[in-house]
């Protein structure tokens, strides 16, 4: 085998460089299908016929042997086209490094024919003597590999997995063998990340060319496990395909980090005023307000609508209890609401519409927005850069009337959406959050875990998203990006959001709320002149 570097691991954080190249932002970019394809056609174009890949085999066998260096026995199950084309190709690699390849291949369904690329690569795999198992069985023996690579379908896939395709799907999850994926676990879709049939469940999955979104956002986080990817040597081709979204990554977002420098004051980091807490639910309101204190905004000014609800925190006391906010006061804040509003804040949000210089929605005040024609129609009147909604998915899914499966099924689309419906940034909430503003490319949020799936969570964010936002309207805006702000304020904020709880939590147990609204922080792990360190 030729010695070529390994491909790049994308995951888990804090990201390994040299993976495909950074764009002007420090990110990177991710492809549709149709882009992807793109993509593959330039890149095929400017090469010797079946060079992509010959080279895509390698890399996937290059990557068998270094996760696996002591397998015996690999299992390779193909499907008919381009992703079993890889599978073949690598299998060729592995028996030559002297591995035993128990190789199966799914012949074409009634109709369809095989590409000729993986046509070829079926011929080299016979001329290098490999046995090609075409039964409909798994090969003997494939129980007790020591590696599985799953190479039945990548980008291709078009419909649900049925028939002897879901059979081998499902015999690869039963086997329970460390599982390598080729481009895509089979049956993901690349778009989506929300798989409608059985899904190869993989333990890493070696992305090809490009990164498929789905690899990052709903189900497709647990299903892909940890992601490399090889861009088979295209970085410096000529015009690259530009990206229909990008990576919120953790060195994406380290430009975004604010210094507190020594002569900082109270004034220049922002105020943030949160309205909610309806009678019983103090508690949301009084999360939003602690994480936007702990977080670092200068002053933070607490509104309870049930006028029984606590009046001062007595963890907090520096917490401003507000008993009716002026229109200067919107003036000068970034305004929370909703968190814990119940119908209560139906009637501020025209008020907070047309004076809040900065308004974060969340909770209730989403849904009174879904259910009133007229209360969009006002947020539509604020100017560009001026609101942020954060919706978990059913609150997107009442606020789109679509159904939740229609959601989940392309997060991307639905976020993007959302921020053109909504004039506002949209931070779509669940594992692999997105966040959408009007006419950009989304991002998907690489942070967070399953210890956020608890009820107060989501008002931790909205509090430490306002705090991050009156942090960044301090700072020199861009006249010429209206919606730069509250685009950087939502990314930072909800990147440190999850990142914090799988610090606080790295078994993924629940994480109560309340641990994470202390845990609130706008800022790179030590100052700069204390050197490196745990997050503080
Ligand atoms: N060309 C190259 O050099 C390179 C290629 N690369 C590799 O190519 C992969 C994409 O290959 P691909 O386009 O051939 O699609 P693939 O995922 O193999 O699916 C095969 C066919 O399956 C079918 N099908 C779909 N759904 C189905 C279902 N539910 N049940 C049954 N059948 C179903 C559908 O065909 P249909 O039946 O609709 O005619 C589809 O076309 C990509 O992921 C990467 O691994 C890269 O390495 C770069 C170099
Ligand atoms: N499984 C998960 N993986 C990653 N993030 C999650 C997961 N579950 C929840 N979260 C995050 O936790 C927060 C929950 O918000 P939300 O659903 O509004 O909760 P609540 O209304 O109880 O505060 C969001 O930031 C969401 O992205
Ligand atoms: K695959």
């Amino acid at each position: 085998m030729s010695p070529n570097a390994l491909p790049a691991r994308v995951l888990p954080e804090p990201v390994r460089e040299a993976i495909g190249r950074r764009d002007e932002h420090g990110a990177i970019g991710l492809h549709r299908a149709a882009s992807a394809r793109q993509r593959e056609r330039q890149a095929l174009a400017t090469r010797a016929p079946h060079a992509l890949m010959a080279r895509a085999g390698l890399a996937v066998a290059r990557l068998a042997l270094a996760l696996q260096p002591h397998a015996r026995t690999v299992w390779i199950a193909c499907g008919h086209g381009n992703n079993g084309g890889d599978g073949l190709e690598a299998a060729i690699h592995l028996q030559q490094a002297g591995r035993q390849v128990l190789l199966q291949l799914l012949e074409p369904p009634a109709g369809s024919t095989a590409p000729d690329d993986a046509r070829l690569a079926q011929q080299r795999a016979r001329d290098a003597g490999l046995v090609i198992h075409t039964g409909t069985q798994s090969p003997p023996g494939a129980g007790q590999a020591d590696l599985v690579i799953d190479a039945l379908l990548g980008r291709g896939l078009g419909r649900p997995a049925e028939g002897p395709l879901a059979a081998a799907i499902e015999a690869i999850n039963d086997a329970g063998l460390p599982t390598l994926a080729v481009d895509l676990p089979s049956g993901l879709p690349g778009d989506g990340g929300h798989p409608v049939g059985p899904c190869v469940r993989a333990d890493w999955t070696l992305a090809l060319l490009t990164l498929a979104p789905g690899l990052f956002t709903g189900a497709g986080r647990d299903l892909a496990g940890e992601i490399w990817q090889d861009p088979l040597g295209t970085l410096d081709d000529p015009q690259p395909m530009p990206a229909d979204a990008r990576l919120n990554d953790g060195r994406s977002i380290e430009r975004l980090m604010p210094l507190r420098p020594h002569a900082l004051h109270k004034g220049s980091s922002g105020d943030v005023l949160v309205i909610g807490g309806a009678r019983g639910m103090g508690g949301a309101a009084m999360l939003a307000a602690r994480a936007a204190l702990v977080a670092g905004a200068g002053r933070v000014h607490l509104h309870p609508l049930d006028p029984q609800g606590l009046a001062t925190d007595p963890l907090h006391p520096e917490l401003m209890h507000c008993s009716r906010p002026d229109s200067d006061l919107l003036a000068r804040c970034t305004v929370v609401a909703g968190c814990g509003g119940a119908t209560d804040i139906i009637g501020w949000l025209p008020e907070l519409s047309r004076h809040a210089a900065r308004l974060v929605l969340d909770a209730d005040a989403l849904n009174a927005l879904a259910a009133d024609s007229a209360l969009l129609a006002l947020l539509h009147q604020r100017e560009a850069g001026r609101t942020v909604i954060t919706p978990h998915p059913l609150e997107a899914a009442r606020l789109l009337r679509y159904p939740l499966e229609t959601i989940q099924q392309d997060r991307l689309a639905a976020a993007q959406e959302l921020a053109r419906r909504c004039h506002a940034v949209v931070v779509l909430k669940g594992s692999g959050s997105v966040i959408a503003a009007p006419g950009r490319l989304p991002w998907i949020n690489t942070s967070g875990s399953a210890a956020l799936a608890t009820a107060g969570s989501g008002d931790v964010l909205a509090g430490w998203l306002g705090a991050s936002w009156s942090r960044r309207a301090t700072l020199p805006a861009s006249p010429a990006d209206p919606w730069q702000a509250s685009e950087q304020a939502a990314r930072l904020a909800v990147h440190l959001h999850g990142q914090q709880a799988q610090r606080l939590s790295p078994d993924r147990a629940a994480l109560p709320a309340s641990r994470l609204a202390e845990a609130a922080c706008l800022l790179r792990p030590r100052h700069p002149d204390t050197g490196p360190g745990p997050i503080a």
